[in-house]
């Protein structure tokens, strides 16, 4: 293959890996005047799959065109929602996951932040960009932090039936104990969107840490589970986050009434939500990694990323 051949699909991992900082300006000079390298399907990655047996894709780095993809969606006018909950000692993580949302988390797109805490006093005061917005909520404190992971589901159903449907299109839910790196843009949208978790994505199913008693809501099965996907990060449109929203809160608190609390909470429920419910658009551990684990090959960009915390010092319980 000549240098003029070779597509933006086409650069073999090191090279792109090299031209990682150029990337950006690349993208957009290949989109001059509507113009953009010509789609390829026999010569793409090689080291990665970007399409489940459901046919949903899969997204990687090197599989999409940012600048085509956005072109696409800016004729839409779409909104964005992004909810994240920084309830007690958590709130110390909203100023850097604020900050890096505005450099990388759908720039140029029209954005509203919904923040959950029981310390509005305290929610930083960051700049954003025209067009893109912060809504701050109250919420109680509780005793344990499995309750107020899992209960996110509940204010997250309750956001969706009150105030989005009007103007809102697509939903992101995010753990704030995290920060963005690099690009999480249009390429993420989808009707039901679940990320793969990065723990666990070379493993075996029978490792995968689902619920495995049969009397949880949460169950999977030995033999059953397509990918171990994250609680930290999912979305969509309104509709299909508020089914799952809904399923996973009332199975979390059936559970709870007959004294059971799955082994990751409504991560587990979440989990077993998504196999009946098959994701029309999978995101790759580029879409939720942890910054304890050093990055894997194929991974060529680290969009998101969990910081490093003292769970003792954090956590109420
Ligand atoms: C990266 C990822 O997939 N993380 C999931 C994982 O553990 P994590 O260890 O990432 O859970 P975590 O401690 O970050 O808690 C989840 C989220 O709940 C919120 N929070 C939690 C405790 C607290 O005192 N205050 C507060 O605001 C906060 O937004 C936090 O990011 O398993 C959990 C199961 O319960 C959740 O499914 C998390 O989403
Ligand atoms: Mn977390």
């Amino acid at each position: 293959m000549n240098r003029t051949e070779e597509t933006f699909w086409m650069r073999s991992e090191t090279t792109l890996r090299k031209r990682r900082g150029i990337r950006v300006l690349f993208s957009f000079l290949e989109y001059v005047d509507g113009r953009y390298p010509q789609p390829s399907i026999t010569q793409g990655r090689t080291d990665i799959v970007s399409v489940t047996p459901w046919l949903a894709p899969v997204v990687w780095e090197g599989t999409f065109h940012p600048v085509l993809l956005d072109s696409i969606y800016q004729k839409r006018n779409i909104t964005v929602a992004a909810t994240v909950f920084a309830v007690g000692k958590y709130i110390r993580f909203l100023k850097d996951f604020l900050e890096t949302a505005e450099q990388h988390f759908f720039v140029g797109f029209r954005v509203k932040v919904y923040v959950f805490t029981d310390r509005p006093n305290e929610v930083p005061k960051v700049k954003m960009a025209a067009g893109r917005e912060l809504v701050v909520h109250s919420v109680p404190n509780s005793k344990r932090w499995q309750e107020i992971s899992a209960r996110r589901m509940e204010i997250i159903q309750t956001l969706i039936e009150e105030t989005l449907n009007k103007d809102v299109d697509y939903i992101f839910c995010l753990d704030v104990d995290s920060k963005f790196h690099s690009r999480w843009g249009t390429e993420s949208l989808g009707e039901l969107v679940a990320v793969i978790h990065p723990g666990y994505y070379k493993d075996d199913r029978s490792k995968f840490p689902y619920e495995r008693r049969p009397t949880s809501r949460a169950y999977v099965a030995p033999g059953e589970g397509d990918f171990y996907y994250c609680g930290g990060a999912f979305g969509g449109v309104l509709a299909e986050v508020h089914q799952l929203a809904q399923t996973c809160r009332k199975n979390f608190e059936d559970d709870a009434k007959e004294g059971i609390e799955a082994a990751w909470q409504e991560e587990s429920h979440l989990n077993r939500y998504m196999l009946l419910n098959k994701p029309s658009k999978v995101l790759s551990p580029e879409y939720l990694w942890q910054d304890f684990k050093a990055r894997n090959a194929e991974v060529l960009v680290i969009r998101f990323s969990g910081v490093i915390k003292n769970y003792n010092e954090i956590r109420p319980n």
